[in-house]
């Protein structure tokens, strides 16, 4: 793959800059009475580009939240529209990156194969595959290693593979499932400035969820709080950070600690 510039719309089209459009839905598990609702009309814009945080209480539904967004979960209500499309099943501008990167890599393939996996469905042959899938691991900061197997690779190194193999796929919308929960605190930080990075490299739209209100203020341009049962959005923050983060100087800005007090108030409200 030649990394982009700037994000390729291809046939995607956006309405005033929004991208993904969550369009007042409901999801739940199991049909008619006998469904479990989780979600309920929960409704928010994902600008072209933009970085959304979405963090909540435990159990309350964010990752059933992603599995709507990324068309794995049918909503029972509303709809999910990226670029002008409405998503039905699994969609090829949306890509997902998970906690557990053990189980999203396959050990019997080198990081390569892994990076390349997902282009085979694409048409490209083996040798342009290849080459895609070296510029993604050159990316993410693994250039020349993509004959290591997952096994061979610390924590931190799997979980940069499993974003190689999202970006390598050219996903307009990257969505994240506490991508960072499984590994060590100064791999943490390392990693979520790996994302900022290729946000601001790429133009990628990322949705991000996580447990830890800091890394959410941290990261995203937007933070949306879910709560409740079912759960829906009670509060929208923005960051007005820009595209530049620092570990420490943002973490001490005034607007950071204010949106933390705010969130983690919320969420000791809606516990
Ligand atoms: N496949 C399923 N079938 C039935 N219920 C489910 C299923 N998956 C999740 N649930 C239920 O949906 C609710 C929300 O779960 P979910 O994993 O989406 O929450 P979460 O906010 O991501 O949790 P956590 O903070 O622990 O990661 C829980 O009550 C869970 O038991």
């Amino acid at each position: 793959m030649t990394i982009p510039q700037s994000i390729h719309t291809g046939t995607l089209t956006t309405t005033g800059n929004v991208l993904l459009k969550v369009d007042n839905i409901a999801l739940g598990y199991g049909e008619g009475a006998a469904e479990k609702r989780i979600v309920d009309a929960l409704s928010f814009d994902v600008g072209l580009g933009e970085f959304i945080s979405i963090v909540g209480p435990s159990g309350v539904g964010k990752t059933t939240l992603l599995r709507g967004l990324s068309g794995l979960l049918k909503p029972k209500v509303g709809q999910v529209v990226v670029g002008g499309h409405v998503v039905s099943g699994p969609h090829p501008d949306i890509a997902v990156v998970f906690q557990d990167y053990s189980r999203s890599l396959m050990p019997w393939m080198s990081t390569r194969e892994n990076v390349a996996f997902p282009l085979q469905g694409r048409g490209a042959g083996k040798a342009e595959r290849n080459k895609e899938a070296e510029a993604a691991l050159e990316a993410v900061g693994l250039g020349g290693q993509g004959d290591k197997y997952p096994w061979e690779m610390s924590g931190g190194m799997q979980q940069r593979v499993a974003i190689a193999r999202a970006l390598a796929y050219n996903a307009k919308v990257l969505l994240m499932d506490e991508p960072f929960a499984s590994v060590d605190a100064q791999t943490r930080f390392d990693l979520e400035d790996l994302v900022i990075d290729l946000r601001e490299k790429l133009g990628v739209t990322i949705i991000l969820v996580t447990h830890d209100v800091d890394e959410a203020i941290y990261l995203a341009d937007k933070v949306i709080v879910i709560a409740e049962k079912p759960a829906t959005v009670v509060d929208v923050i923005e960051t007005g950070f820009g595209t530049h983060r620092d570990q420490v100087a943002t973490k001490a800005d005034p607007r950071f600690q204010d949106a933390r007090a705010r969130i983690l108030t919320r969420l000791r409200h809606n516990d």
